[in-house]
C-alpha cells in the first residue's frame, strides 16, 4: 500500500468549522482526535490511506510547504505572510473569517507623517509590506501572541495583529485603523504533490464539491 496521504489542520479555533467540512470531503480522523486527554499528534482515518496531523497553524504551511504533508487547512494571514512557492490555495472554506489590522492606542490618530515606526506583529513580512507601500519603513517587533499589551507598555506604536468582533482591541484599549487583508481559512496543498499524487487532486474536488453541498446542507 502507498504511504498514507498526510492532511495538517491548525489545533485551535478554525478546527471547530473546519471538522464538518473534512467531514464532507471524505476526512475524518478516528475517534482520539476528539479525546481532550490525548498527546498523540497523529491520527488515522477512517479512510485508510490518509492520517490527520494537528499542529500549530503557521506549522500547517511549514509542513504542507516542504511535503511532509500533502495538504491541510490553515487561515489566508498564514498563506500570505509566508508566501511559499511550493503551496497552492485552490480553495477557499469560508471559515476563519476575520481580517489583519493595523491598530493603535484610542486617541493616538492624527500626528505628522512620520518615515519610522515600532510595530507588533506576529507578521512580520505582511507588517513590512503593508507599512512600505505607504513609505514607511517599519521595524517589526515580533511577538507570538496578546500584541495589544505592546503600545501600553512601551514596545511598539502600533500593532498589526487579527480582528474579529473587535472586542480584544477595545478592551486593551486600542482601535483598528487600517485593514490590510481580508482573511479566511483555506485548503492547501503541496504543489509538487498536486501534479504526482492523484490522490491529492482528488482531495481538492472533493473539497470543492463539499462547499457546493454545504449551502444545501
Ligand atoms: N478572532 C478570530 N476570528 C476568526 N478567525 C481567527 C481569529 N483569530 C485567528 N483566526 C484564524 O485562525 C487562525 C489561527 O488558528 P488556530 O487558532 O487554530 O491556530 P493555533 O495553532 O491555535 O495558533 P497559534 O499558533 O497562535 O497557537 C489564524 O491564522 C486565523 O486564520
Ligand atoms: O476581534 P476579536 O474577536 O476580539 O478577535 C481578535 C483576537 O483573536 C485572535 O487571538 P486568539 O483568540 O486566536 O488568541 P492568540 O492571542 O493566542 O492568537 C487575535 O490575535 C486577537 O487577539
Amino acid at each position: 500500500m502507498s504511504k498514507p496521504l498526510i492532511f495538517a489542520v491548525p489545533k485551535g479555533r478554525i478546527l471547530d468549522e473546519a471538522l464538518p467540512l473534512m467531514a464532507r470531503a471524505g476526512v475524518v480522523p478516528e475517534a482520539e482526535f476528539h479525546d481532550k486527554n490525548s498527546r498523540a499528534l497523529s491520527f488515522a482515518c477512517e479512510a485508510p490511506d490518509m492520517a490527520v496531523i494537528r499542529v500549530r497553524a503557521f506549522d500547517v504551511a511549514t509542513f504542507v510547504a516542504h511535503g511532509a504533508a500533502q495538504a491541510g487547512i490553515v487561515g489566508s494571514d498564514v498563506v500570505e505572510e509566508f508566501a511559499f512557492s511550493d503551496l497552492y490555495a485552490p480553495v477557499d472554506l469560508d471559515i476563519g473569517h476575520c481580517r489583519l489590522s493595523v491598530a493603535e492606542p484610542v486617541g493616538q490618530q492624527g500626528g505628522g507623517p512620520v518615515s519610522h515606526l515600532r510595530v507588533a506583529s506576529k507578521y512580520p513580512n505582511l507588517t513590512r509590506r503593508h507599512f512600505e507601500g505607504m513609505g514607511i519603513q517599519a521595524e517589526v517587533v515580533k511577538l507570538n501572541g496578546a500584541m495589544e499589551l505592546a503600545p501600553g507598555l512601551g514596545l511598539a506604536s502600533r500593532i498589526v495583529d487579527l480582528v474579529s468582533t473587535g472586542r480584544t482591541l477595545k478592551d486593551n484599549g486600542l482601535e483598528e485603523t487600517s485593514v490590510i487583508l481580508p482573511v479566511s481559512a483555506r485548503l492547501i496543498v503541496n504543489r509538487a504533490a498536486l501534479k504526482t499524487d492523484a490522490r491529492v487532486g482528488a482531495l481538492v474536488d472533493a473539497f470543492r464539491a463539499a462547499m457546493g453541498t454545504r449551502d444545501a446542507a
